[in-house]
Parts: C-alpha cells; structure tokens; sequence
C-alpha cells in the first residue's frame, strides 16, 4: 500500500460504475499522469468496458472477475446510481481492505448504508461532484468521516481536484443541500438556456437564432464572472441602466414573492428532499 500523496498518481484504484460521472473521473486520472493500469473498473456495460479498456483501464464486468493487487486496492470510487447501490456494493466487499478509503460519489446513500453494504469500512468519505467535471471544471463538495485522518482527505483532495474544485463540509447532513446547488445545478443552467430560449421565440425571434442568442449569452456571462473579481451583484448592475430594459426585466426575475429567488429557493429545497429520500 502507498502513502496517501503517493496515491495521487501512485496506488491501486477500483471504480464500481464507470458512467458519467466515474468515467468523467477516470479521464481526469489519466489526463494528469495516472498510469491506466493502475485503475480498476467494475461495470456491467459492456460498451463502456471496452472504451475503458482502449485507454489501458483494468475492466470487469462483476466483482468475482476483479484481480486483487498484491497490498489490496487503496481507494474504492463508488459511482453506481443510488438504485444500483443493493445489487453493486456487497459483491465487491471482499475486495475492501482495512485501510482501504471508500469514496461516494451517489445522491443521497448515507455512510451508514455504504458501510453496512461494504463489510463496514471504517475510512467513508462522501463526495458530490457535478458534470463539468467532464472537462475539468467541476465543483466537488466532500464530507469525510471523524474516522478518515488528514492523508486520506489529502488523498481525497488530490482525486477529485483532477476534474475541478474541492470544497469541505463538516456535517454529513449538509452533502443532501450541496447536492441540491452544485451537484443539480448544471441542469439549472441548462434550463435557463431553454427558458430564455423559448421566451426570445415567444417575442417573435425564430428558435435556431433565440437558441444561439440564449446559448452564446450565458456561456458568455459565465465566463465573464470567471475573468472578473468583480462580485456577481457588480456584474449584474453593470448590466442594468436606470429605468432601462434590464431593469425592466429584473423587476420580473426579482420579485420576492413570484421571481427567480422563491422558485429556485423551491427547487433546491426539492432536489435536498429527494436526496434524503434516496438514503432509503
Ligand atoms: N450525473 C450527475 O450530474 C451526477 C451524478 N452523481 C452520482 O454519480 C452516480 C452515477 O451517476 P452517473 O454517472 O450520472 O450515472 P451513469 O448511469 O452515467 O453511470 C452509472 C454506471 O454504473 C454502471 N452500473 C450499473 N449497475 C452496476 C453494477 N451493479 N455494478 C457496477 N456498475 C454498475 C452503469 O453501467 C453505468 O456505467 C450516481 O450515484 C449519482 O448520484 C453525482 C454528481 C453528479
Ligand atoms: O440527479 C441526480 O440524482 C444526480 C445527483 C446530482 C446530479 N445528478
């Protein structure tokens, strides 16, 4: 077994669930120097097997196929859905040493179940990430249980800031509303996007140009609040003439009672429910 800043490249890695978001990880491993071959993957698709294993990855297709390395596997990725966690996680308990450290990245599954389906590991770290990790710009918050020690939240660190941020919270409750703001919220955005673009054709723009307008906008405004050191409230005022058309439309979006503010309050509300929902 490795140190665990060795392990940021160095190491034995199994991955349960090599979709989206574990393949999105995986790439990330390689694309900062992880030797392929150091990285296991457990997944019943037989389509996401073989691109995996055209990069070098060790495939199977069920945890009795897993070739245990000599030290055992430092790091366990859990990346199945929150419905596959029953039929996925006890098969490969055998697989989980003592120092072996699980990370999860699944809504809502509490340490308590991944414990009880893994042979009770005692090193839990639960991880959320979001989809532009798949280009290295996502945001990851991470609970780590009292149990882990500074090395496996280094090691922990060193894993998921290869597709982008890593923030810490100290309450494993608070994973269900980080979930809810960073792990939902690119589908926000996206729907911004379709929103605006329906409204643009609504004042009569035809859709291919309202899509591009809309598209090319909030792409652009991201970017912005990226370049700038301007604050988000700064930015947006600059945008805002006195008794303009802005101004116009923020009294809409603004509203306290009917705007923007009270309805993502309720949906991000929605989306921390359900992922206590899927603790089960
Ligand atoms: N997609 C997203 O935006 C985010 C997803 N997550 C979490 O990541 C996890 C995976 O989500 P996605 O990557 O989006 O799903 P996905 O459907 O793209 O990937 C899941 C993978 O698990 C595999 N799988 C199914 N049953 C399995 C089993 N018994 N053993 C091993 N592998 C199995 C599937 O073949 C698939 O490749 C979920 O728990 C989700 O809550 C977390 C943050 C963001
Ligand atoms: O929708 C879901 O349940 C997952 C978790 C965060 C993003 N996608």
């Amino acid at each position: 077994m490795t140190s665990a800043s060795e392990a940021g490249t160095a190491g034995q890695l199994l991955v349960i669930g090599a979709g989206r978001m574990g393949g999105a990880m995986i790439e990330g491993w390689i694309a900062r120097g992880r030797d392929p071959h150091s990285i296991t993957v457990i997944d019943p698709s037989a389509d996401g097997r073989a691109r995996l294993q055209a990069r070098g990855v060790r495939v199977a297709a069920d945890a009795d196929a897993v070739a245990m390395p000599d030290g055992g596997f430092d790091v366990l990725v859990v990346a199945v859905k929150p419905q596959n966690f029953e039929a996925a996680l006890p098969p490969a308990a055998p697989l989980v040493g003592p120092e072996t450290l699980v990370v999860s990245v699944a809504a809502g599954k509490t340490v308590q179940t991944l414990r009880d389906l893994l042979g009770h590991p005692r090193k839990v770290i639960r991880a959320m990430p979001n989809t532009p990790a798949a280009i290295g710009r996502g945001i990851t918050g991470c609970y780590a249980v009292p149990e882990t020690e500074g090395g496996d939240r280094a090691l922990a660190e060193t894993l998921l800031s290869a597709v982008g941020e890593v923030v810490w919270i100290e309450d494993e409750g608070l994973i269900d509303a980080v979930t809810a703001v960073s792990g939902s919220g690119p589908a926000y955005v996206f729907h911004m996007i379709e929103a605006m673009t329906l409204a643009g054709e609504e004042v009569g723009l035809p859709h291919e140009t309202a899509r591009r307008l809309a598209r090319a906008t909030v792409i652009g405004a991201a970017a912005l609040a990226d370049a700038s050191s301007e604050t988000e409230t700064a930015l947006r005022e600059a945008v805002t003439s006195p008794a303009g058309t802005t101004a116009a439309a923020l009294s809409v979006l603004m509203d306290r009672q009917v705007g923007l503010p009270p309805l993502m309050a309720r949906a991000v509300t929605a989306a921390r429910d359900r992922g206590r929902e899927l603790a089960g």
